[in-house]
């Protein structure tokens, strides 16, 4: 199918979706020159910009699933749970220890910050880069029955990692709490996201197994995961 399903995408739900996304990150990003905790804000900005961009990488290049749920902000309760953490913990600790949160008293915190932008920039772009590569195989949902435009995609950035836009997804938020310095939050995403991959993958190789049998076993043998401990 060539365009959206309209009764799966309300145009006045995705355009209040998208309106709020860009107000947010209009507010955030317009007001970084009048504030001392300038990474807080480009912590929303990189928010906004992956919700945006979940849903519109969706919408141009697989148009058969985008609904209005491909914006992924209801994306499970840990998820809102580690982010709602996240901004506490930067909130509590500038207020406790201004100079540990604006990297001033450690000289290893510029190193960390900046670990964190190449994390967040470069997770962000693998994440979107497997979307647009994967486009009609791809699905938020997990599939469970293979449909008829479900290809197995190994070419582009598949041939270097078995499930990119998780791999994206995982560095992508670690990234966000190194650029917060947010040492409980950083230790919070790491389990929770790797429990969940590790969990995800699993279920979902299962599946691509039954629907593409020994060329997904080959494929498994010969491409890495990349994220830590996950074969
Ligand atoms: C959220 S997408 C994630 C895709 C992949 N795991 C990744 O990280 O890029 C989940 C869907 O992608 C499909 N999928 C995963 N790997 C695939 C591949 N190499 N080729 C085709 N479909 C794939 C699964 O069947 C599942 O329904």
């Amino acid at each position: 199918m060539r365009y959206a399903d309209i009764k799966k995408n309300p145009l006045d739900e995705v355009s209040r979706t998208s309106f709020g996304l860009g107000i947010v990150l209009g507010i955030f990003l317009g007001s970084l020159g009048l504030v001392r905790l300038k990474n807080f804000h480009f912590y929303i900005v990189f928010l906004c910009l992956f919700h945006f961009l979940e849903y519109y990488i969706t919408a141009k290049y697989n148009p058969s699933k985008v609904n209005v749920d491909s914006f992924l902000l209801n994306n499970g309760v840990g998820y809102l749970a580690c982010h709602t953490v996240a901004i506490l913990e930067t909130l509590v600790e500038y207020v406790y220890m201004p100079g540990f949160k604006t990297g001033t008293e450690c000289r290893w915190a510029s190193g960390v910050v900046v670990l964190g932008y190449v994390c967040v920039l470069g997770g962000q772009a693998v994440r979107s880069w497997a979307m647009v590569t994967a486009s009609s195989s791809f699905s938020h949902v997990l599939a469970k029955e293979r449909r008829e435009d479900h290809v197995l995609v190994k070419h582009g950035i598949y041939s270097w990692l078995r499930h990119p836009s998780y791999f994206g997804f995982f560095w992508w938020a670690l990234g966000t709490q190194m650029i917060l310095l947010n040492p409980v939050s950083f230790v919070l995403f790491a389990i929770v996201l790797w429990r969940f991959f590790k969990a995800r993958i699993a279920s979902e190789e299962s599946y691509l197994i039954e629907f593409f049998g020994i060329e997904y076993e080959r494929y498994r043998n010969d491409v890495p995961v990349r994220i830590p401990f996950i074969k």
